[in-house]
């Protein structure tokens, strides 16, 4: 039977223990509030350092006073509220997801984990227990987890973490503006003193929890609406070049083009049919050895979201086309075997087609295992959260791993960290058909509250 399909917690309704009205009601609303916040009419976009990102921080921020905490904002537009343990001295407990979105996205990826998080601690407050909690609590809202705009992802925890090179601030977008030019419109310098200001002392860290939508199918399959994360996968993001020689549709016969286009949209296909098989491509020289293929094939996945072609004339042989790609696996060793061979094939392909081809690595981010103490204690903070709501459950809290990438994935190089999924609707997400049920953030909500009280 799957709990809460809408119609389980009907009883649960009146029970002032559950603070259906903040855990539920306010956040749900908060969710659309900040789900309308967005550069573009007419669907949701807010990327790093946006007039909208700005806006949001705002808001966040007001969010994060309305329940009682400390809030700052960091010169990488990371948002912090926090309150002191009553413990002087006990490393921190962070709680966190992220602000940005992607483009034309869901209300809830990303803004599930902030909003639920500060809601939670709200409740504290409201009932004069947020002074009891023993260690300090921070709740942060990173600036740049998608990496929309710089195809570099993690800029807000990676700089919390410690693991943001200065290199990146001259990371430019596709109109060749640089992060250092963002930041100093918005008139901050982050140099490497900054750097090291905006690092947290993993000595004063206790752990990182990080609340998410599960962007998968699998939660709403077996009728829970929470789970607990295993691991998250690892991930490549590629941007490819080819270039070819510009001509005239009508005029150049075809034995005597170097088209980009059409050599792109072969690698394209090698690319999927390279991760749809990889047990036919990879070839057995040793390199495989480390891996299993069989799993590799279970968890890889490729994409190409992004492509653009120059002059972009329907009379004109392109000149050069750009693309990217994602590539993702559980296992890291199988990630860097695929791109090894995919690159391979690429050159030859554009070696018989007479293009050239640039492949540049702009992102890399190893699989994380999450700690597994940290996920006993939010299975049972998970598990708590249900009883609470309709009374007792004779299932175990689902464990599951993340395809998806988190801000959990930088703060790994911090702290141990541990991760909540929450059930969302056909396991849809960046997407604005991304829908997570109201009583989910309420279970959600619920089981933060329940694993902040471990903390009392
Ligand atoms: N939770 C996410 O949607 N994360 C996304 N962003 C990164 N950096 O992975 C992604 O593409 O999976
Ligand atoms: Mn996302
Ligand atoms: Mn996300």
């Amino acid at each position: 039977a799957s709990i809460f399909s809408g119609n389980g917690t009907e009883n649960a309704e009146n029970r002032s223990d559950l603070f259906s009205e903040i855990l539920r009601d306010e956040a749900v609303e908060r969710l659309y509030e900040l789900g309308k916040v967005s550069d573009a009419s007419g669907y949701l976009e807010r990327t790093f350092f946006s007039p909208a990102s700005l806006r949001a921080i705002n808001l966040i921020r007001r969010w994060m006073e309305d329940a009682g905490l400390n809030t700052w904002v960091d010169q990488m537009g990371n948002v912090h509220g926090q309150v002191e343990g009553s413990i002087a001295n006990a490393e921190a407990l962070l709680i966190g997801s992220h602000l940005d979105t992607v483009v034309d996205a869901g209300m809830f990826d990303g803004s599930l984990g902030i909003i639920s998080a500060i809601s939670a601690l709200k409740v504290l407050y409201i009932n004069g227990k947020l002074g009891k909690l023993k260690r300090p609590v921070e709740v942060i809202a990173f600036s740049d987890e998608e990496g929309v705009r710089f195809q570099t992802t993690f800029l807000g925890s990676a700089s919390v973490a410690g693991i943001l090179p200065i290199t990146a601030m001259q990371i430019s977008d596709k109109r060749g503006v640089t992060i250092e030019d963002i930041l100093k419109e918005n008139s901050l310098e982050i140099t490497e003193g900054t750097l090291l200001q905006l690092k947290y002392d993993p000595r004063s860290v206790w752990g990182y929890v990080e609340v998410h939508i599960e962007q998968g199918p699998v939660l709403e399959r077996i009728g829970f609406p929470l789970g607990v994360v295993k691991g998250i996968a690892g991930q490549t993001r590629l941007k490819v070049k080819v270039r070819g020689s510009q001509g005239h549709a009508g005029t150049v016969p075809m034995s005597m083009r170097q088209d980009p286009m059409a050599a792109a949209a072969e690698l394209i296909v090698l690319l999927e049919s390279l991760c749809k098989h990889p047990e036919e491509h990879l070839s057995y020289d040793g390199h495989c050895s480390s891996f299993n293929v069989k799993s590799l094939a279970s968890s890889l996945v490729c994409t190409v979201g992004e492509i653009s072609t120059w002059p972009s004339a329907s009379n004109v042989i392109p000149g050069e086309v750009t693309y990217t790609v994602d590539i993702r696996a559980i296992d890291d060793s199988g990630r860097e075997a695929v791109i090894y061979e995919l690159s391979n094939r690429m050159y030859q392909i554009c070696e018989s087609r007479s293009v050239s081809c640039i492949i540049e690595r702009k992102h890399d981010a190893g699989s994380v295992v999450c700690d597994p103490e940290l996920s006993t204690q939010l299975k049972s903070a998970a598990y708590s959260a249900f009883k609470r709501m309709v009374g007792e459950i004779h299932d175990e809290v689902p464990m599951l791993m993340s395809g998806a990438g988190h801000d959990a994935m930088a703060m790994s190089r911090l702290t141990k960290v541990g991760m909540l999924f929450v059930r969302c609707r056909g396991g849809i997400s960046h997407s604005p058909e991304e829908h997570v049920l109201d009583d989910d953030v309420w279970a959600a909500g619920l089981a933060i509250l329940s694993f902040l009280e471990s903390f009392l």
